[in-house]
């Protein structure tokens, strides 16, 4: 997805998230996109203000892909050397000028390793469909000229759950012991409007399957719930919502909740802002005392485990294993996009079979 790294690029974020009909499929979108954006950015710029003037998100996920493939290079040196580039979906890098960097590079192999652990249409689905769309508008994919594999979810690998246990538990020891484990944690991850869900968009279970693990990890320790953040614009969206949960327990007599980001890797506007700041603030109003699990950001257990997980599959692939899992070529039932059956064919061809 990305993020604008600077206050003058909020809006084009916005109106390229706008414009997405994977993420948000508006009716006359070109002529509401960019009406949408415009009326948002005033206020998206604020919030990104108040963080420091921009999402760390660039920064994080360059920090994560160099640690990643300093290990990787020690752990394959059959498939070494490794580089890693960035596509974001909405801010720079964006897909096309990866791809561009990828093609001057020469590069033979590569694997679209999405970042977010669990899967989903409206996320990891659209930059897909967007890798498709800019890999034929290029006439790259089709070519021969690369092979592509993808890493297209990883929601129980298990260091990715020792990642967030490690961070929970250096939370949890700020308490004094003999409360530790009343502590409510909450997990908290961005919602979806439930119509996807409905569709039967797959991740809402994989982030259930994700905070469960942890929850394995730490012995069960201490109660918990999974609730979601993030809503925007008039739709249901899935709920139980994070500020009203708070809300809702400190009215239970809770006064301790332990906040954990379980949908993302690395800091950006959800965790620094809405967490941080505005759940926060209504958390001290109500006399709760919320506290958030770091996120994973250049956490070494976390970059461990992308290396591992990257190892694994080109290990496997250079085995024969094919180049997607089974389960990215299952679209979702209530799937009518078109662009889906064609990504997941191209992708099933490692990028190699272009659809007319
Ligand atoms: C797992 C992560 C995410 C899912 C799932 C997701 C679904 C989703 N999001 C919108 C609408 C918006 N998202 C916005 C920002 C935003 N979303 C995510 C992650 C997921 N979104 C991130 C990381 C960010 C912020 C990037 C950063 O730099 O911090 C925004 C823009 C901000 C705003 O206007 O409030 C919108 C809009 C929908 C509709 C959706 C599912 C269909
Ligand atoms: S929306 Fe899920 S596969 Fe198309
Ligand atoms: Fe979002």
């Amino acid at each position: 997805m990305g993020g604008p790294s600077t206050i003058p690029e909020v809006h084009d974020f916005l109106s390229r998230l706008f414009h997405d009909h994977d993420l948000i499929p508006l009716p006359m979108q070109s002529f509401l996109a960019p009406v949408i954006a415009r009326r948002r950015t005033p206020q998206i710029e604020k919030q990104y203000t108040e963080i420091g003037g921009g999402s760390p998100i660039l920064k994080w996920t360059k920090i994560q892909g160099e640690a990643m493939c300093a290990l990787l290079d020690e752990m394959n040196p059959a498939t070494a050397p490794h580089k890693p580039y960035v596509a974001f979906r909405y801010a720079k890098t964006l897909t096309e000028d990866c791809v561009d960097e990828m093609r001057r590079d020469g590069v033979q192999r590569a694997v679209a390793f999405t970042q977010y652990p669990q899967y989903s249409c409206s996320t990891t689905g659209s930059s897909l469909n967007e890798l498709y769309r800019v890999a034929k508008a290029k006439g790259w994919g089709g070519s021969g000229e690369v092979e592509w594999s993808v890493l297209d979810r990883w929601p129980q690998h298990p260091g990715l759950i020792e990642a967030f246990a490690h961070n929970i538990k250096t939370t949890l020891a700020t308490y004094p012991e003999d409360k530790r484990n009343d502590v409510v944690i909450l997990f908290s991850a961005h919602s979806l409007p439930l119509d996807i869900v409905n569709r039967g968009d797959p991740y809402t279970a994989e982030v259930a399957a994700t905070v469960y693990a942890v929850m394995q990890k730490l012995g069960f320790s201490n109660p918990y719930r999974l609730t979601w953040q993030s809503k925007v614009g008039p739709k249901a969206w899935q709920g139980p919502q994070t500020a009203s949960a708070i809300e809702g327990y400190a009215k239970q007599g809770t006064k301790d909740i332990c906040l954990v980001p379980i949908a993302f890797t690395s800091d950006h506007i959800e965790t620094l802002y809405e967490l941080d700041i505005e759940v926060k603030e209504e958390a001290d109003k109500l006399g709760v005392n919320l506290t958030r699990a770091a996120s994973l950001n250049d956490s070494p257990i976390f970059i461990r485990a992308l290396a591992d997980l990257m190892s694994n599959h080109l290990k496997s692939y250079d085995q024969g294993a094919p180049p997607t899992g089974r389960q990215l070529l299952l679209r979702c039932p209530g799937c009518n996009n078109p662009k889906c059956a064609k990504t997941k064919d191209w992708l099933a061809s490692g990028g190699k079979n272009i659809a007319a």
